[in-house]
């Protein structure tokens, strides 16, 4: 097999602009290189441990399962540094597919993203792509990959083959290893490093770096080979220089030195009892200085989510989130429990909250998509597949590791799938993130601010979806008030006046709390002093809708009618409102038949302030906020129904607004005799009302059904009081456009200095959302649903 041919192959394209890109702009990050390698080393080590347990055979060849680092300069000071793991190991061909091909989607994308950044913000890109093997080439001229694949029926005799690649060349080599097949099983990667990289060929160096991002990356021994000069009793001459002196409380292999040498596989790695190795012999005084070589495990501790909470450091459980879901940032905040399924399966769990919600997260359709729930049984890695079991939509960001005790341990994938277990994850995960959010609220106010920041829309949208925990999560949501920039329900209703009996709330997606606080409808409330949510995202009216009330208090949307402050005395206020109404009884009518189609009813408000009037829905109708959302979805059908609730608004006018007083008084004045009308003075009212009602309109958040008229209204009554003459035209004369003209400019002619705006591709961010009427009773009558853009 010796004699098989060295052949060479070029790289895929993509790979080549991947080095480029990775050689050219990550040099300050170098050191992502051993992370690298040693979490495919990891992967590699896992996937073996997978195969093992439906196939014992893939074990033969290495006991061990681990990764070895071994850091030399050779003869002629060249920096060498070996990693080497007994994984699942590649065959020549998956030598040449995984090392010279690039097989991720996006990778394209990546690519060109990557070629334009000036190299700031690499490191984001990095993180989010992962350039894996291709960073050894950050610090290696050459790499040489050497691999033995694990047997299988498929390939009982599996052949050691070398991949060797020069950091500058567009080709690389494969060919049977000469030194035959001494790895036993794996792969073990040579890096023949840069001459200024030899800064890693230093053990305290290599062993702050995997301790930093990769001592919790392997829940399998990563051992570093280092060299120490220790003092040793000189009693037996020449043969102490020989022996090791274990320190480390670990079972620690010992791998050949000597990279060139034969070795039998099965030696490759061999125990040994450090027990009886350590000698007492206090009546010697003579000692002498050698050099003893040592593996030292770097990750001794048991893995974190099977040790005591307490006994982990916060920067344990960042630094193990950091390298287990290959996120740059920080967590926000983390939960570690342990728990008993009830079904019988005990097991361990760390949840984490990201500091990020990935820019996909509102972009992805309503079904959650969480790959990050990592499951293992016994510490074993199964799977981050929960297929159909995963996390709902709201939670479907949340990062976790979850260890069962009890599963069995050969489990296939199929099995699994069916366990009890597994269907109980999900809501095991949501109910002690719920469980974990609630206690940050309560004790910890400023970290639960930075996590309201990020995870406010999604706090709605559980509260939404997830009836289970409706209650819990709708607790975590805050609103911006007239009153403060964020409350809670609860902290809302401790502030809530005295009769106050509804949840006052105005939302109109969009616009700022800060301009919905200026809004006609809360002008009352406000002026007496009563607080108002002030609801801007799409989210709100959907959360509103379906939460309907709060500790039984139910939310009143200010827009509509049937608003009470509740201390109004019955008897008084009715008495009050007859009297204003027979007072205003000619407006009344009058406006109604002005208004014509537009509204059901003109009343006396008791909402207005300075305002002179208001269109209000009825309580069966629409917000100007729901016929947005309902206008927003250009698939729904607008039907009967929808025309019909449209029409379900009220004109309310301002009983004390000098403006209705003098109309009043303009209406009661028109002769009601056939023959006295003055047609003048009724058009020139006509104007006033219909600029009146749009006005209503506008300010009320609805459209005009016809903007146009509505200015040119506008126009006339300013003319009327700038004194300029109603009638004289305005003088329409333009150049008219010259002849057609077929010819495409010439980039000359084009205008270098225009300014492109890009405009990002349509935003999809969509949420289902569903908007209920309901009569008096409570019985729904309709039900509208559909997607919306956030
Ligand atoms: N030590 C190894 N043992 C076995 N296979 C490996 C090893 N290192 C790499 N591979 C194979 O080569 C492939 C490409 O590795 P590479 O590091 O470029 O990307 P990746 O590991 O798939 O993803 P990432 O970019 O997130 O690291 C891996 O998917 C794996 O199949």
């Amino acid at each position: 097999s010796d004699d098989l041919p060295k052949q060479k192959f070029d790289y895929q394209s993509d790979v080549t602009r991947l080095r480029k890109i990775v050689i050219n702009s990550l040099y300050s990050h170098r050191d992502v290189f051993l992370r690298e390698l040693i979490s495919n080393a990891n992967d590699a080590l896992e996937k073996l441990r997978l195969t093992s347990l439906t196939d014992k055979e893939v074990l033969e060849g290495a006991e061990q399962l681990n990764i070895t680092i071994k850091a030399f300069p050779d003869e002629n000071g060249v920096g060498h540094i070996v990693i080497t793991d007994t994984g699942i190991g590649m065959t020549p061909e998956e030598l040449a597919s995984n090392l010279g091909t690039l097989a991720k989607s996006g990778t394209s994308e990546f690519l060109a993203k990557a070629e334009n950044s000036d190299g700031t913000g690499t490191g984001n890109l990095i993180g989010a792509f992962g350039v894996g093997f291709y960073s050894s080439f950050l610090v290696a001229d050459r790499v040489y990959v050497a691999s033995r694949a694990a047997k299988s029926a498929k390939n009982p005799n599996p052949i050691q083959y070398v991949f060797s690649s020069s950091a500058e060349e567009s080709s690389f080599g494969i060919y049977p290893d000469p030194r035959g097949n001494n790895l036993g099983r794996g792969t073990e990667i040579t890096l023949v490093l840069k001459p200024d990289a030899l800064e890693y060929l230093s053990t305290s160096r290599l062993t702050e770096l995997i301790q930093k991002h990769s001592s919790f990356s392997s829940t399998f021994p990563i051992y570093l080979f280092t060299q120490k000069s220790v003092e040793v009793p000189d009693e037996d001459g020449e043969k102490a220089a020989d022996e090791k002196i274990e320190e480390s409380p670990t079972r620690s292999p010992e791998v050949d030195n000597d990279k060139d040498e034969e070795k039998d596989e099965d030696e490759a790695i061999v125990e040994e009892d450090i027990e009886d190795k350590k000698e007492e012999e206090p009546s010697v005084p003579k000692t002498k200085t050698v050099d003893v070589d040592e593996w030292v495990q770097l990750n001794s501790q048991p893995p974190i989510w099977t040790r005591d909470p307490k006994t982990v450091t916060d920067e344990e459980y960042e630094q193990f989130y950091q390298a287990t879901f290959k996120d740059n940032n920080k967590p926000l905040a983390w939960y570690h429990f342990s728990g008993d399924s009830g079904s019988g399966a005990s097991f361990r769990a760390i949840i984490y909250v990201p500091s990020v919600l990935a820019e996909s997260y509102w972009q992805s359709g309503p079904q959650g998509d969480a790959k990050d729930v990592r499951l293992m049984v016994k510490r074993v890695f199964i799977t981050n597949d929960l297929g159909e079991d995963s996390l709902p939509k709201w939670a479907s960001w949340v990062k976790a590791v979850v260890d069962a005790e009890d599963l069995p341990l050969n489990v296939s994938r199929e099995m699994l799938q069916s366990n009890k277990f597994l269907k109980q994850l999900k809501s095991i995960i949501t109910k002690r993130l719920v469980q974990a959010l609630t206690r940050i609220q309560a004790e910890e106010p400023e970290k639960f601010n930075e996590i309201s920041a990020i995870y406010n829309n999604v706090f709605k949208l559980g509260a939404v979806e997830d009836t289970k925990n409706r209650d819990k999560l709708a607790t975590l949501v805050r609103f911006a008030t007239n009153h403060r920039n964020s409350t809670s329900l609860d902290n809302y209703l401790e502030n809530k006046k005295q009769g106050q009996k509804q949840i006052f709330y105005l939302a109109d997606m969009g616009k700022s709390p800060e301009i919905l606080a200026k809004s006609v409808f809360i002008e009352k409330l406000h002026a007496r002093g009563y607080e108002v949510l002030l609801l801007s995202e799409p989210l709100d009216e959907i959360f509103v809708q379906n939460i309907k009330n709060w500790k039984k208090v139910p939310f009143q949307d200010v827009a509509k009618a049937g608003l009470k402050f509740g201390d109004e005395d019955p008897d008084e206020e009715k008495a009050e409102l007859q009297a204003l109404t027979e007072k205003f009884r000619p407006l009344l009518d009058w406006l109604k038949k002005e208004a014509g189609e537009l509204v059901r009813e003109v009343v006396v408000s008791n909402r207005l302030v300075t305002s002179s009037c208001a269109i209000v829905a009825d309580v069966h109708g629409y917000t100007a906020n729901v016929e947005k959302l309902l206008n927003s979805n250009a698939n729904q059908k607008k039907g009967f129904i929808y025309e019909y609730t449209k029409k379900m608004k009220l004109l309310e006018i301002n009983s004390r607004s000098p403006l209705i007083e003098g109309l009043l008084r303009q209406v009661e004045r028109l002769p009601t005799e056939e023959e006295e009308r003055d047609l003048d003075a009724e058009d020139e009212l006509h104007e006033v009302a219909s600029v009146l009602i749009d006005g209503a309109l506008i300010r009320s958040g609805f459209e005009v059904p016809d903007s146009n008229e509505f200015f040119t209204r506008v126009d006339r009554i300013l003319r009327r009081s700038l004194g300029v003459s109603e009638t004289a035209p305005t003088d329409t004369r333009v150049k008219p456009a010259p002849p057609v003209d077929p010819e495409l400019p010439t980039e000359d002619e084009l205008d270098e200095d225009d300014v492109h705006v890009d405009i990002p591709q349509q935003n999809q961010n969509q949420v289902r959302w569903e908007v209920e009427e309901v009569d008096e009773e409570g019985n729904t009558i309709k039900t509208v649903t559909g997607h919306d853009e956030l």
